[in-house]
């Protein structure tokens, strides 16, 4: 889990990118343009084509249309003419020409139509497949990076932002620029028609619109900083949200009666966000409303000025018809533009989010050994000292050696820095001091592939998959993961088989709650799973057993320690337990207090030198008798 720090500035504050700095800010951020454009090219080229030439077809033809629409309006107006001054008229051949403008003009309308279905078909497929990708992106960086940087809450908070938003934004921006070259192909040839009635008609479009852009994206700014700042919160819902519909937590909410609690904490952050939420979408859409009047205020005064050229007898009705037309779809056309870019200003905004957390650095993978320079030598600790980012040393000065054949027990208080050790032996952490070698070697010097290979670990929190019995055991080796009778030695190692065997569908019964027919399983019996999952590794000669037996019955952990010794004799072997009945026949016991080692030995030196293992003992074995 991260830990619970505040986040730091840097999400708190918005970055470089979103920072205020007026026209460079906001050109800088059209940088991810270019690149969410060559995902959807990587995507689907074919389907990119097609949006470009829907996009090409929908934007040049409403100008055709209104071209054709004065001539049908100026057609109409000379066959009337035509038709009252002949004294026998032919009314075919003075409407024949109009109508056929009309077909012409229903074809056109028809070919829009068309080419937005193709948009919009497109755009949906894409959504989908786009979606997928960047998911995957976002999950195959989530495998990259260490364990420290998942604890990291600022991280945490952009990988969640990512996940959140991310996957439809590459889409979203794409949409808008094909919508804003769609958009800026019809303006540009309404515009070939309004300069011929007077460049200053043109003129007055763009300035009625300028000012609805400006507030647009000061305010999609503004609305990113806020979706940044509030990160904390929302995952803050989002773990309640897990709370309390997770089956795993709900057992105890319900005893403690917890949901009213959570509802309230969960309701109090809905809130503070939505009062946020409403105060801009308050302020942007009056601002919104207030600057559009301008744009409608610049409407009717061409339209009075146009009105006016056609009764003095500068325009024909027609041009009349289609000026105005022009007039009010290239300011639609307009200012659906500007909204697009100051909309492409928002996605880009986001998506700065999603190639921040892409781009994180991960630690270079440059250990390449697969065997040390003293092959048997062991593991062995060097002044090993180690704290967390950010918190004060947990490790002090740890020095041991294991061998080959040897089995160490780790006994502490709780806190003392136990699992710590372990994951700095499985190189999860790295020393702040010190150094760690194995078989001679240097443990950063191994590759993780051969380290894995010899490590078997179980932590105290190991994991309850979702998944078949088979696959849960599985999970301890790739390579066997549908391997059923490596399922089956693993379970006998691990003492899983018996219950396993007693399940309906043995190794392939669903467990967990989350799919149909899954069966939970006590915490004893998932202990033996994660046990046998231990023995799936054949290869590894480092067993790490954290807490292994605490959930089992005395009997069980008695079998469970005569088995892990039998199959353990050549390996390095190490365990930390609470029970002195378990760690008394250890090779070397270390007893951790705060990170110091302060007694090392045998179950029998340490009785003999009365420190506080045999204080510790002693009070156990009191409880017994
Ligand atoms: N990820 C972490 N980030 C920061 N501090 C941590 C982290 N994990 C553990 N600690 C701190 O390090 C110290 C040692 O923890 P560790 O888990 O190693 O103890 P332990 O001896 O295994 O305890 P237990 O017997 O309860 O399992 C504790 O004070 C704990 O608060």
């Amino acid at each position: 889990m991260p830990s619970s720090r505040q986040p730091s500035s840097s999400s708190s504050v918005p970055s470089s990118s979103a920072a205020t700095s007026p026209l460079s800010g906001f050109l800088g951020v059209f940088r991810y343009s270019r690149r969410a454009l060559g995902l959807v090219w990587q995507t689907s080229r074919w389907m990119m084509l097609g949006l470009a030439l829907c996009t090409l077809v929908a934007g040049v033809l409403p100008a055709v249309a209104a071209w054709i629409g004065q001539l049908i309006v100026d057609g109409v107006v000379s066959a009337m003419d035509a038709h009252q001054a002949a004294s026998n008229p032919n009314l075919l051949a003075s409407i024949a020409p109009v109508l056929t403008l009309v077909g012409i003009e229903a074809l056109i309308i028809g070919l829009i139509a068309l080419a937005q279905r193709g948009l919009s078909a497109q755009q949906s497929l894409l959504r989908a497949m786009l979606g997928q990708k960047v998911n995957v992106m976002i999950l195959e960086k989530a495998g990259t990076l260490s364990l420290s940087q998942f604890e990291d809450s600022e991280l945490y908070d952009q990988l969640t932002r990512a996940r959140r938003e991310a996957s439809t934004r590459p889409l979203a921006l794409v949409n808008k620029t094909f919508g804003l070259l769609q958009n800026a192909i019809s303006l540009g040839s309404f515009s070939v028609l309004l300069v011929q009635f007077s460049p200053w008609a043109l003129l007055i479009l763009v300035v009625g619109a300028l000012p609805v852009f400006i507030s647009e994206a000061k305010f999609s700014g503004d609305a990113f900083r806020l979706f940044r700042w509030r990160s904390p919160q929302n995952r803050m819902q989002i773990y309640l949200e897990t709370l309390l519909t997770r089956e795993d937590s709900i057992k105890e909410v319900k005893l403690f009666g917890l949901e009213g609690l959570f509802l309230k904490r969960y309701r109090a952050i809905f809130t503070q966000l939505f009062a946020e939420d409403r105060r801009l979408t308050l302020r942007r859409e009056s601002w919104g409303f207030l600057l559009g009047l301008l744009g409608t205020l610049t409407f009717y005064l061409a339209y009075g000025w146009v009105v006016v050229e056609t009764i003095i007898g500068a325009l024909t009705l027609g041009q009349m018809t289609m000026y105005l037309m022009v007039f009010k779809q290239g300011q639609t056309a307009l200012s659906a533009s500007l909204t697009a870019i100051s909309g492409m200003y928002e996605d880009n905004l986001y998506l700065s989010n999603l190639y921040e957390y892409l781009e994180q650095p991960v630690e270079p993978e440059n250990g390449t050994l697969t065997q040390g320079v003293a092959p048997g030598d062991g593991l062995r600790f060097e002044q090993v000292s180690f704290s967390y980012p950010g918190s004060a040393d947990v490790l002090h000065d740890i020095s041991l050696h294991l061998a080959p054949g040897q089995s160490l027990a780790l006994v502490g208080e709780n806190g003392s820095g136990k699992t710590t050790l372990i994951k700095l032996l499985t190189r999860l952490y790295r020393p702040t001091q010190g150094r760690i070698l194995l078989d001679g070697s240097h443990l950063q010097e191994w590759s993780t592939q051969a380290l894995r290979e010899r490590t078997g670990v179980i932590f105290q929190d190991f994991v309850r998959y979702q998944l078949r019995v088979g696959e849960n055991l599985g999970v301890g080796d790739t390579r066997a993961f549908d391997d059923e009778q490596r399922w089956q030695q693993a379970a006998r190692h691990g003492m899983a088989d018996d219950f396993i065997g007693r399940m309906a569908s043995g190794y392939h019964t669903q467990l967990g709650r989350w799919f149909k027919n899954g069966r939970e399983l006590s915490g004893g019996q998932w202990q033996k799973i994660a046990l046998s999952r231990a023995y799936m590794r054949q290869n590894a000669d480092i067993l790490v057993l954290d807490e292994p037996t605490a959930a089992m019955d005395a009997a069980a952990e008695a079998d469970i320690f005569a088995r892990f010794r039998e199959h353990s004799q050549q390996k390095m072997t190490i365990l930390i337990s609470h029970r002195f009945s378990t760690v008394r026949s250890a090779d070397l016991i270390l007893v951790i207090d705060q990170g110091h080692i302060i007694e090392r030995g045998t179950h029998e030196e340490l009785l003999k030198a009365q420190g506080r293992y045999a204080m510790l003992f002693q009070l156990q074995a009191e409880g017994y008798r």
